[in-house]
């Protein structure tokens, strides 16, 4: 009976929730804690306090009196961090080496006393351990080496429990003592970081695939004038940037307060993480942190000797000036992130279920950004020579470092042409020994060249760092994630919801799944599964399969293409009822919609029983669009069109990820309606038009480095894409998988109703498309077109004229004329549905449809949505309609379809405001001009 009374316990245990286990481990040290304090410190009187007393006195002697203090510290440390049960190993190490060299010496205290002087003359000592220890050391090698040696084994064993390496010993201390000052004793010690540099590199990932666990807040400094205000006065938190990416740097105004435009902004200010050293100048200020002497201010002509100062050039130097040859690297310090409000810490999602988001200080931190290093110097030095060897009355004044290239300034004499640095490329190339240069002319607001080289020592850009920035912080949207570092070393976030599609593409290896792992994980990492969720389609079946099981699955992950693109179909389903509902209840964008039902301001009519909740983004990405286009081009041609045209207002987003950038993937429709782009390198020219429509990323060094052109930018950014190992995403996972079941929706890969296709047009529907398709957009119905364009005989292209003529698509046949076209270019998308069998019964489209955009205008015909026009203007119809029919809610409610966790939904105060405060996106599409 006992037997099975324990296994049955053993049993239990073994499936409790590992949180609890980890728990109950935690009581279980407190009680320790408690009987060995009863048996030591107050010698309380008991049997089995006697036997513990025995046990630990005996062990360790006078040492056993920190045994209550150590197994207080390891419960506290497990209830307060439970996931740090793989640090175990270390911790135990730690105090072995620390407990052992303890009881040592004071064995070595109490004058080696050896068990025949009895168990009390021990106990006083360091016990059996003390004895076992000390006495064999002082044999080998005397007493008087003996204690040194037992000095250092503690100071091992405290490097290890405090997981200290030795070089950081003095830079841990002086971060307590800053944590101990709370943080001000530390103000402008500008060039801190340099002691960690070097070591830091060798955690580089892409070297040698290492982790660093811990997160030290390096060279903590005083808060920046202004920033406390940010939020005392109450100003949102949230940035009204009026792209869907915002940069921030070290030294800029807290983001929403004149956070820069990416790129073409007019503002150029001091470059790099200067921190609170920099005054306007960034250079002066930069080497002023560095302790150099001598250094110059400003852009100096005469680091360029030879060259004459370009006349007119009164440029504010935002770039780094060309500083003295062999200086030191210049390190910015870590920005000091300990005042700034996290992201709402706990959440509670409905049914009482208290979510808490992954802890973003759990992931690991990267190398302190250099502005400066010897490498920058030599390429300063062989640019100079080239201008001088062509003659060119050209100086390098500048430069701005980011973590993988460097830009390079050149300022021009008067007189002299653009095009004689543009054309000198090649022999930059070969000059800097590097085939990736590439030339901006100019700088986007600048009057000046920018010569972009890769760094021979890069830095990489860790995931953490770009989520623990200000920026990204101070952004309460559910949809921001952390993209990387510009150029200039600045911190660059976007918000997904504002791109509201985007193309992320690259040849193989160039970064994008590295990409969409920093971008999922960001998701998991600011979001709960109520604000966001996700399809993940992955038909390489082995990138995203670490975030198998999250909560913010709305299905399990689709490898199958087919099935992918039935779910693509299912997001247009879902789109189309999401905007019945916004119509039925007289909303224009789920953020309203949302915020009324978090208010409380929206009813629904009183006969209906549905309980509102609000609507989670939708983020669907698509990891190969290549494998879906392969299986069922037309279909998923169709579903992202459609999405892409219309979802942003209901709240879905697509990324679409390609290693195949070529027309036959990226076609031009889906091109047309994705508006943001994220290119990393590709193969060829070529690719880079496709993506960007300009070349640029045939350049690109590889590794994350990417041109970013969000929507409503003309010019894209470079950026270095943000790395996240994966055992951070393992971590990640695992944090949000514990707390969470995944509500997964059956119906979205289930196949779509049987089309109801005529019997007639049997096996021909494909053929038949594109013939209608033809005749339509050429309006010429002529047989032996469809022959030669079609490549189908005689027979079969008059079979194909003879259905179209059965659906009124062409008029009847004219002999050898052609024949009558009676439908307008315009309706096209409808008629192509209706022949397809998923098509409403015909009606008349809303007119003005742009012959270029020729799927607006189905919507009419299907009530989802009127459009027309030109993309641009798609939103004012629309909004117009709106308010022209629906005043308030309408009188049939319609059902909840929506059934993702409808079962729960938001509560908190604290988020179901928090991102409506920068304004629903329809802000954003004013500030661009769109709205
Ligand atoms: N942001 C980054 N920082 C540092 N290294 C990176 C970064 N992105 C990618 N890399 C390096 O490049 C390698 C390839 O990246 P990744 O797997 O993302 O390429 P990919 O474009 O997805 O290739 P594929 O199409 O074959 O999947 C990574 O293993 C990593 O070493």
């Amino acid at each position: 009976m006992v037997g099975g009374l324990v296994r049955s316990v053993h049993h239990g245990a073994s499936e409790l929730d590992p949180v609890h286990r980890r728990d109950g481990i935690g009581f279980l040290l407190l009680a320790a804690a408690a009987v060995v304090a009863a048996a030591e410190w107050f010698g309380v009187d008991a049997v089995v306090l006697g036997w513990v007393h025995y046990a630990v006195a005996g062990l360790l002697g006078r040492a056993g009196l920190a045994v209550p203090l150590v197994l207080l510290g390891l419960s506290l440390r497990l209830f307060r961090r439970p996931d740090t049960e793989q640090e175990g190993g270390r911790v135990g190490v730690g105090l072995l080496a620390l407990g052992a060299s303890a009881a040592a010496l004071l064995h070595v205290l109490a004058g080696f006393p050896a068990p025949p002087e009895g168990a009390a003359r021990l106990q006083a000592g360091g016990g059996i351990l003390g004895f076992l220890l000390a006495n064999p050391l002082e044999q080998a090698v005397s007493v008087y080496l003996t204690v040194p040696v037992l000095v250092l084994l503690a100071g091992f064993g405290l490097l290890v429990l405090t997981a200290t390496p030795l070089h950081q010993v003095t830079s841990r201390v002086r971060d307590g003592l800053v944590w101990l000052t709370g943080g001000r004793s530390h103000a402008g010690a500008g060039g801190d970081g340099d002691d960690h540099d070097e070591d830091d590199h060798d955690e580089d990932p892409v070297e040698t695939g290492a982790h660093g666990a811990a997160v030290r807040r390096r060279g903590a400094r005083g808060r920046r004038p202004g920033e406390g205000q940010v939020g005392d006065d109450g100003e949102p938190l949230e940035v009204p940037y009026d792209t869907a990416a915002v940069v921030w740097h070290e030294g800029d105004p807290p983001p929403g307060r004149g956070a820069r435009r990416p790129a073409g902004s007019s503002v150029a200010r001091g470059a790099g993480d200067g921190g609170p050293d920099r005054g306007a100048d960034g250079s002066t200020g930069r080497d002023a942190a560095a302790g150099r002497p001598g250094s110059r201010p400003g852009a100096e002509p005469s680091a360029t000797p030879g060259a004459s100062r370009p006349a007119g050039a009164s440029v504010v130097p935002a770039a780094a000036a060309v500083p003295t040859p062999a200086a030191e690297p210049v390190v910015t310090p870590m920005p000091d992130l300990s005042d700034l409000p996290p992201r709402a810490e706990q959440l509670t999602l409905t049914g009482d279920i208290v979510y808490s988001l992954p802890d973003v200080t759990q992931l690991r931190a990267g190398t302190p950004h250099k502005t400066h290093s010897p490498v920058n110097d030599s390429v300063v030095e062989a640019l100079t020579d080239v201008l001088q060897q062509f003659q060119i009355d050209a100086a390098v004044t500048g430069y701005t470092r980011g973590p993988t290239v460097t830009r390079y300034e050149v300022e021009l004499g008067q007189g002299v042409k653009v095009e004689r640095v543009t054309a000198l490329s090649r022999n930059i190339s070969y000059a800097v020994a590097s085939a990736e240069v590439r030339i901006l002319s100019p700088i986007p607001g600048k009057s000046a060249i920018g010569i972009e080289i890769p760094n021979a020592d890069k830095e990489t850009v860790c995931l953490g760092d770009v989520l623990r920035s200000e920026v990204a912080r101070r952004s309460t949207h559910p949809m921001t994630i952390g993209v990387g570092k510009d150029v200039e070393g600045g911190y660059v976030v976007a918000n997904l919801a504002k791109m509201p599609h985007l193309l992320v593409a690259g040849a193989t290896g160039a970064g994008k799944s590295s990409f969409i792992n920093s971008m999922i994980t960001s998701v998991l990492v600011r979001s709960t599964p109520d604000e966001v969720r996700m399809i993940l389609v992955d038909p390489k079946r082995v990138e995203l399969t670490a975030y198998e099981g999250v909560p913010h699955l709305i299905t399990p992950i689709i490898t199958n293409p087919k099935k992918a693109a039935e779910a693509l179909q299912w997001v247009v389903a879902e789109m189309d009822h999401r905007y019945d509902d916004l119509s039925a209840f007289g909303f224009r964008h789920v953020d309203d919609f949302n915020k009324a039902v978090r208010k409380g301001t929206v009813s629904v009519p009183p006969d209906s029983k549905r309980v509102l909740t609000p609507y989670p983004y939708l983020l669907v990405v698509v990891d190969e669009l290549a494998d879906l286009m392969m299986v069922a081009p037309r279909d998923v041609e169709d579903s992202v069109v459609r999405i892409t045209q219309l979802a942003r207002a209901a709240g879905i987003h697509l990324v679409l990820a390609t290693q195949r950038p070529s027309v036959d993937v990226v076609t031009g429709l889906i091109k047309a309606n994705v508006p943001s782009r994220l290119a990393f390198a590709t193969s060829s020219l070529a690719d880079s038009r496709v993506v960007l429509d300009q070349p640029g990323a045939e350049k690109l060094i590889g590794q994350g480095d990417a041109l970013f052109l969000p929507m409503g930018m003309s010019k894209p950014m470079r950026v270095q894409g943000a790395w996240v190992t994966e055992t951070e995403v393992e971590e990640v996972v695992a944090h949000v998988k514990v707390q969470l079941q995944p509500a997964y929706r059956e119906d979205v890969t289930a196949p779509a109703a049987k089309k109801q296709i005529d019997e007639d047009i049997g096996d021909d529907l494909d053929v038949l498309l594109q013939a209608a398709e033809l005749v339509v957009t050429t309006q010429f119905g002529s047989t032996s077109m469809l022959q030669r364009k079609l490549r189908v005989g005689f027979a079969k292209a008059g079979r194909l004229m003879d259905l179209l003529e059965s659906r009124e698509i062409v008029g009847p046949s004219e002999g050898s004329k052609a024949r009558d076209v009676m439908v307008r270019p315009d309706d096209l998308p409808e008629v192509l549905a209706r022949l397809r069998g998923d098509g409403p019964p015909a009606a008349p489209s809303g007119g003005g449809a742009a012959a270029d955009a020729p799927y607006d205008g189905w919507d009419d015909a299907d009530g989802a949505g009127a459009t027309g026009g030109a993309r641009d203007d798609r939103d004012d119809d629309r909004d117009d309609d709106r308010d022209d029919d629906r005043g308030g809610p309408g009188p049939a409610a319609p059902v909840d379809r929506y059934g993702v966790g409808g079962d729960r939904a938001l509560v908190g105060e604290e988020t179901a405001e928090g991102w409506d405060d920068d304004g629903s996106s329809e802000d954003a599409w004013e500030l661009t001009g769109r709205g």
